[in-house]
């Protein structure tokens, strides 16, 4: 219906704004996204950027570690964006639209999505180059995929959608080739990503590639220059949006509205939690915590960080990143990044039982599981050391 108001006269004969590039940054667990973020957000080219950040699990902790944001910043978690919050993306996306137009929100140049490190792109790409109206207003400006040289060879050959992620990208950026085990690798890497991937330039963070200007501005999207699977891919997901859409029509028809919502698109094994804790660790228990943790469930913790208060300067909490069997030096932050003063740490995990990593954290800290002993909690938690070990 025409609307005849003369506001209305005057936003039709407004020229449509230019769409808004929008980057995804992509890569596994651990890859170093959120580095690769902070680094970039510095840079005067991106200026009024607006930043989703998705995370896998209830409680998403990144944001706490992005350190300068100039534009806005929304955390989208409890979900993967790839699966069970594809709507929402798409929801967002269209709700920031309508609040730039209202003028309700700080005007912004470009949109950086972060997936989490488990996402599978193609429905994410999918959701955004499909949408009539999205695909009018945000120009999807190209997939910045991160590789880290330490765990990656090992990561495409066990996970899925890591190899998606590599196949899709614009770009592939390889990380931590500064550290021996990565630049160990570095060479078969890359090779094999140059066959995954032919199309994508590959640049090298630790060497300072990974710049703006070879990031940003990769051009349209375009499947036709990626590998055949990666557009078959995209068709599996065109099938998929497809079939949602008429199961969606059904159920609303019949007055029952249903959210299709497919669970095991991941490995069913891998979950995420979140542990917090009010106690502090002496730096020694710490230490403890971290040794038991890597040396005795290391390749079933895909993920771990968080931030962790030390009985000596509970004022400056450290922050801690594990991936695999790989734990980056802790570092202490100045102060806690929010008011939330307990240890939280995110596990992302394969076969991994959380009642453990209570078990372990309550005895190191004197507290016991209610109905064991300290030694005892120790001794029958599966993260306990090995005689000869570290508490061996
Ligand atoms: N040595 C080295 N460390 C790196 C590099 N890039 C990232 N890291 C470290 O790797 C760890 C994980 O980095 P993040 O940026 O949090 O990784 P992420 O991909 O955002 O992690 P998720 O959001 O959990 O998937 C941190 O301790 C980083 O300091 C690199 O190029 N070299």
């Amino acid at each position: 219906m025409n609307d005849p108001t003369p506001a209305a006269a005057a936003r039709a004969s407004r020229p449509a704004p230019p769409p808004i590039p929008l980057t995804i940054v992509t890569g596994f667990l651990g890859a170093g996204k959120t580095t690769l973020l902070n680094r970039l957000l510095a840079a005067p080219e991106l200026a009024d950027t607006l930043v989703l950040i998705n995370e896998f699990g209830e409680i998403g902790l990144d944001h706490l570690f992005i350190e300068k944001i100039d534009g806005d910043m929304v955390l989208m978690s409890s979900g993967c964006v790839c699966c069970t919050i594809r709507g929402d993306l798409v929801n967002m996306l269209e709700d920031l639209l309508r609040r730039l137009d209202n003028g309700r929100i700080r005007p912004f140049k470009r949109v950086v999505l972060e997936t989490t490190g488990l996402a599978d792109p193609a429905p994410i790409l999918h959701a955004i180059m499909y949408h009539p109206y999205l695909t009018m207003r945000y120009r999807l400006d190209g997939v910045v995929a991160l590789i880290d040289a330490v765990n990656g060879t090992a990561t495409l050959d066990a996970h899925e959608e890591a190899v998606r992620q590599a196949a899709v990208a614009d770009r592939l950026v390889i990380t931590k080739s500064d550290l021996p085990e990565g630049a160990a690798q570095l060479a078969a890497l890359k090779e094999r990503l140059a066959r995954l991937n032919p199309g994508a330039r590959q640049l090298d963070a630790a060497k300072g590639e990974a710049t703006p200007e070879a990031l940003l501005n990769c051009g349209l999207y375009d499947p036709e220059t990626k590998t055949p699977r990666v557009k078959e891919w995209l068709n599996a997901e065109a099938v998929e949006a497809a079939q949602e859409e008429a199961h969606r029509h059904d159920h609303d028809h019949h007055g029952h509205a249903h959210h299709h919502h497919d669970a095991n698109r991941h490995d069913a094994h891998i979950r995420a939690f979140c542990f917090s804790s009010d106690a502090a660790l002496t730096p020694a228990s710490f230490d403890i915590f971290i040794d038991l943790l890597r040396h005795t469930q290391g390749p079933r913790m895909l993920r771990v960080k968080g931030i962790v208060a030390l009985a000596d300067d509970p004022a400056r909490p450290v922050a801690i990143h594990g991936v695999q069997h790989v734990f980056h030096p802790p570092h202490r932050l100045e102060a806690w990044p929010d008011g939330d003063r307990r240890t939280r740490i995110v596990f992302i995990v394969k076969d991994l039982d959380e009642a453990f990593v209570h078990g372990l954290y309550g005895a190191l800290v004197n507290q016991p599981a209610p109905d064991r002993p300290d030694a005892q909690a120790l001794a029958d938690n599966p993260l306990a050391p090995a005689p000869g070990g570290l508490l061996g």
